[in-house]
């Protein structure tokens, strides 16, 4: 039993705008076990905001590198070794459910619990922050490419220019599927007036309108969609890293749940929750903070394992400018084929094969 790891860092091919300023690299840890001579890969790429810092993710695997049994700190007993730490859990849990895959001869869906058959993930196409011409022209260009369904950032700008932004897309693209993701910009009396103001955009949801913390505020704004007859959801991402899933359930305080592994401590955990979701009458949409191809291709796996699941948010390895192996389920009309083979990424498919 042996856990190791290797820090990487990837450009993004253009910074990618939110309301919380550019992202332009990703950096994490690639993180290898062997068990019983069993090789699985996993990846550990935190991101501020969502998880801990670059620094405490390496400490926290030099921790468990060092455990004689690394299994021992997904172990519930073990688990407060990830205390805080959801990227390292994440890049550790998804090494050994890869290489107990691959011992098992299952594509990760499978393992995970999937009940197979699922060939193909809907995604959608991630438009960032940018003037009214960019932002339509970003939407059509994906159209073009087969996408129905678009998510648009929003919420850095003022919002009579987001407005614009969005009618501008929806007039040039009619019959999508759009979503608006405020990471958070928003206060509660500018969520109101978004919502009326959007009223005839047909978005499918608001992701993320109001801070994070503010659960009862994205209570109160889905019953003022419900008071003024709109249609729009609430979907909340953001709010998962700091408030429990159930609590935010029980709160009333959103129509869809934005799940990200990586913020949430790994792929089997964000299945629990997911199910979890589904069975109360919430729907789920899985993505990830921009990860590599090992996290991308993971939460892929994960979509493919649940009963049911909206376009995700997985359109992303075109922002990187290189990746860590080739990738063994790019995007083709808008919709992601699920690896069939063994593990993770399957090794036939990866360039480091050896
Ligand atoms: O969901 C998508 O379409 C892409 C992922 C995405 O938007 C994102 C990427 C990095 C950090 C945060 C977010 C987010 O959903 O807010
Ligand atoms: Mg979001």
């Amino acid at each position: 039993m042996r856990l190791g790891f290797e820090p990487f860092s990837l450009p993004l091919v253009e910074p990618l705008g939110t309301a919380n300023g550019e992202l332009t690299e990703r950096e994490g840890f690639v993180v290898v076990v062997e068990v019983a001579g069993q090789r699985g890969v996993g990846e550990a790429t935190p991101l501020a905001g969502w998880t801990e810092s670059l620094d405490q993710c390496a400490s926290a695997l030099a921790r468990v590198s060092r455990f004689p049994d690394p299994r021992r700190a997904l172990a519930p007993r073990g688990d407060e070794a990830f205390a805080g730490t959801p990227a390292a859990r994440h890049g550790v849990a998804l090494a050994l459910a890869d290489a107990a895959a691959n011992r098992d001869r299952l594509p990760l869906s499978r393992w995970l619990g999937g009940a197979g058959g699922v060939e193909h993930v809907p995604v959608n196409a991630t438009v960032g922050d940018g003037g009214v011409e960019a932002t339509v022209t970003e939407a059509t260009d994906a159209v073009a490419e087969g996408f129905d369904c678009l998510k648009v950032k929003v919420g850095a700008r003022p919002l009579e220019e987001d407005v614009a932004r969005l009618r501008a897309v929806r007039e040039a693209c009619p019959d999508v599927e759009l979503r608006a993701d405020c990471n958070g910009a928003w206060d509660r009396d500018t969520a109101r007036e978004a919502v009326d103001a959007l009223a005839d955009c047909e978005l499918a949801y608001l992701e993320q309108p109001l801070p994070a913390t503010d659960v009862a505020g994205h209570a109160d704004l889905r019953a003022y969609v419900a008071e003024v007859g709109g249609s729009v959801g609430v979907a909340l991402d953001e709010s998962l890293a700091s408030t429990a899933p159930e609590v935010v359930v029980d709160a009333g305080a959103a129509d869809v749940l934005v799940l990200k592994p990586m913020a949430l401590g790994g792929v089997d955990r964000a299945r629990t929750v997911a199910l979890d979701a589904i069975e109360r009458g919430v729907d789920v949409v899985v993505t990830t903070t921009i990860d590599a191809v090992y996290a991308r291709t993971a939460t892929v796996h994960l979509a493919a394992s649940l009963p049911t699941v909206r376009a995700c948010g997985l359109a992303t390895a075109d922002l990187l400018a290189a990746d860590l192996t080739a990738d063994p389920a790019p995007v083709s009309a808008g919709r992601i084929a699920v690896p069939e083979g063994k593990g993770n990424v399957p090794r036939s498919s990866t360039s480091d094969s050896a």
